[in-house]
């Protein structure tokens, strides 16, 4: 157990990009954590897919040994955090966990919409913060604009900022004596009751659920029965260690400490995260405050494109949930394309990101329907309001007096040449500008958006508009009523389920044509002619028509007997019945992912 006024417990937050996980690694390898050799580039993101696309998902902690420059040694505790807008929860509850912070801004790019928003939660937790700022080799490196802008925009003094290179080791040691001098040691007393924060949990296949813990008073070491205050259970605790970021198994973990924890516990749901962990024989009378439970906002069936794939993909969605209790799953039966799961994530990369391990990892051909948000429906009849979460599930609007959608506040930060195609993009998706101001060369802006219209592509819309320079952050702010309409797309007077979307009224015909159009040409030619009708309600907004295909069943019968050439065009007459009778036409599997596939046009 260390002395509490040798431990410091600080998380690093930053914009995504500006060096968070190398300065992490920076600072394992400069107190020795892993020597050279055994540095694979950012340890920290250990996912194959975090490492390809750079980004940071599941939150870890790191115990470091320092030996500051007064002589005495230190503890230090480094919580990674994720740098995405779709795993904010997760930052504020590795903030939760510590009492100071490293806010990391790159001298090149400056303070971006997501540093904003981490650095007022860390203020929120009263954090002592440490501004870094990194990237000072790069040649656009310029580090006293952006301690001006982090002083203008963030209001925080950046005089004593430490000037930084995570990757070239410059300003390391500056950043460990600043931990040590300006973060505030944790508080905590030994001799009370256990009382412990469940900060976060994963399923590891050889120890089980690992549970991530911060003490507040008291200790934990093995063999001790705690009790998780919220879930009612308990548990013999078999294991004790912390990250180094190798494991290391520890007799005990004292207050202030931050280490793990196993109990036998075989599914992390089992496990919520925020709950109070107690001993079960001496309780804590005060529990703490707790998170919020995060839901899922953004919902999307799963479908298998080879329908025998179902038991395969309900045994990968099973295994992918053991360690990420955040998105939902249930099965769905989809007319058009058959059997599969409704799947409920935080947002759309998260969605991405479940969507690219099922496929790499379990081998998995999938079929994604357009992704949506949840609607409120309020019910006439006194029927209440029910929760909407898809589409094809929506009841007669002769039932329905009104529907409610969610809404965000956005945060965007974009340099001002790109100003105007930016402020389109939002009042084209319905945004209500609140504020704007400048800072620099660069324009801060404040919109009011229905999340409904950023789900589908609003942060690639942005990104490709702006050049890549435009920074992106929002939370929800509660459910308004929209003017909203289900459109169903029929092919051939069959709806297709699998289609049909929630739409603004006046975005449902632009929205409709373009789905008709895009299935017109995707959709093969048939014996017969096909119609394919965007409709609201029962009336057709939009129609396309791909024209019949006529077998030139007569060829083969070149010259001669025109009695011949006759039965042959009355058996083709009798097929395109059959045909048409059955109203099967046959849609091809990219047909769906391209209509789905709005926005690069939109
Ligand atoms: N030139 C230069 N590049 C750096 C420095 N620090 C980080 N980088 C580079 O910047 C990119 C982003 O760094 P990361 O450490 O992955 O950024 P991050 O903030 O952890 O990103 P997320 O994990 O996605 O939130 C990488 O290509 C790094 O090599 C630095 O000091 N100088």
């Amino acid at each position: 157990m260390t002395p509490l006024d040798h431990i410091r417990n600080f998380s690093i937050i930053a914009h995504i990009d500006h060096g968070k996980s190398t300065l992490a690694d920076r600072l394992i390898q400069t107190t020795g954590g892993l020597t050279a050799r055994e540095m694979s580039e950012q340890v920290l993101d250990n996912m194959d897919i975090e490492k390809e696309r750079g980004i940071t998902i599941k939150a870890q902690t790191v115990r470091l040994d320092y030996t500051a420059k007064d002589g005495q040694k230190y503890v230090l505790n480094l919580m990674d955090t994720p740098g995405h807008v779709d795993f904010a929860y997760e930052v504020s509850r590795s903030l939760a966990a510590c009492e100071g912070a490293l806010l990391v801004v790159d001298a090149s790019q400056g303070v971006e919409a997501q540093t904003l928003a981490n650095v007022y939660q860390s203020i929120e937790y009263d954090h002592e913060i440490v501004p870094v700022i990194n990237k000072i080799d790069l040649p656009a490196a310029e580090p006293e604009k952006v301690k001006q802008e982090i002083e203008e925009i963030i209001g925080l003094p950046a005089d004593d900022a430490v000037l930084a290179s995570a990757k070239s080791g410059i300003g390391i040691d500056d950043i460990l004596e600043a931990l040590v001098k300006r973060i505030p040691a944790p508080k905590g007393d030994i001799n009370a009751p256990l009382k412990a924060m469940l900060v976060d949990s994963w399923y590891d296949p050889y120890l089980g659920v690992v549970i991530l813990v911060r003490i507040i008073d008291g200790s934990l070491k093995k063999g001790q029965q705690i009790r998780f205050m919220q879930a009612g259970t308990t548990h013999l605790i078999d294991r004790v260690g912390c990250f180094r970021p190798k494991i290391e198994i520890l007799d005990s973990l004292g207050p202030g400490e931050i280490g793990f924890i196993t109990a036998q516990i075989k599914e992390v749901s089992q496990t919520a995260v925020g709950d109070t962990i107690t001993d079960a024989k001496n309780p804590t009378s005060t529990p703490l405050p707790g998170f919020k439970q995060v839901q899922p906002v953004v919902f999307c069936g799963l479908f298998p494109v080879d329908a025998a794939d179902f038991d395969k993909l309900k045994e990968s969605l099973g295994k992918l949930r053991l360690n990420d209790a955040s998105f939902s799953f249930e099965a769905e039966n989809s007319a058009a394309l058959g059997f599969g799961f409704r799947c409920g994530f935080l947002g759309l990369l998260h969605l991405e990101i479940i969507q690219e391990r099922l496929s790499r990892e379990y081998d998995l051909d999938l079929i994604t329907t357009a992704p949506s948000v949840v609607y409120h429906l309020n019910m006439t009849h006194g029927e209440g309001s029910i929760d909407l979460h898809n589409p094809a599930d929506m009841p007669d609007v002769t039932r329905i007096d009104s529907i409610d959608e969610p809404w965000i506040e956005a945060t965007i930060y974009v340099p001002d040449q790109y100003l105007g195609a930016v402020l389109k993009l939002c009042q084209d998706r319905r945004g209500i500008q609140k504020d704007m101001t400048y800072v620099g060369g660069r324009v801060q802006l404040l919109y009011e958006l229905p999340l409904n219209e950023v789900v589908f592509d609003f942060y690639d819309r942005l990104k490709s508009i702006s050049r890549g320079y435009a920074s992106f952050d929002y939370h929800q702010i509660g459910y308004r009523e929209g003017d909203l309409v289900k459109m169903t797309i029929m092919v051939n007077g069959e709806v297709v389920d699998a289609l049909s979307m929630i739409v603004h009224r006046h975005a449902a015909e632009g929205r409709g044509r373009q789905m008709c159009q895009r299935m017109k040409d995707l959709i093969p030619r048939h014996l017969f002619k096909i119609p394919i009708q965007a409709a609201i309600g029962g009336k057709v907004i939009a129609r396309e028509t791909i024209g019949a295909m006529r077998k030139d069943v007569t060829a083969k019968c070149y010259g001669g007997d025109i009695s011949r050439k006759k039965k042959l065009l009355e058996k083709q007459k009798e097929g395109k019945k059959r045909m048409r009778q059955y109203g099967s036409v046959d849609i091809p599997q990219e047909a769906f992912i391209a209509a789905l596939r709005m926005g690069d046009d939109s």
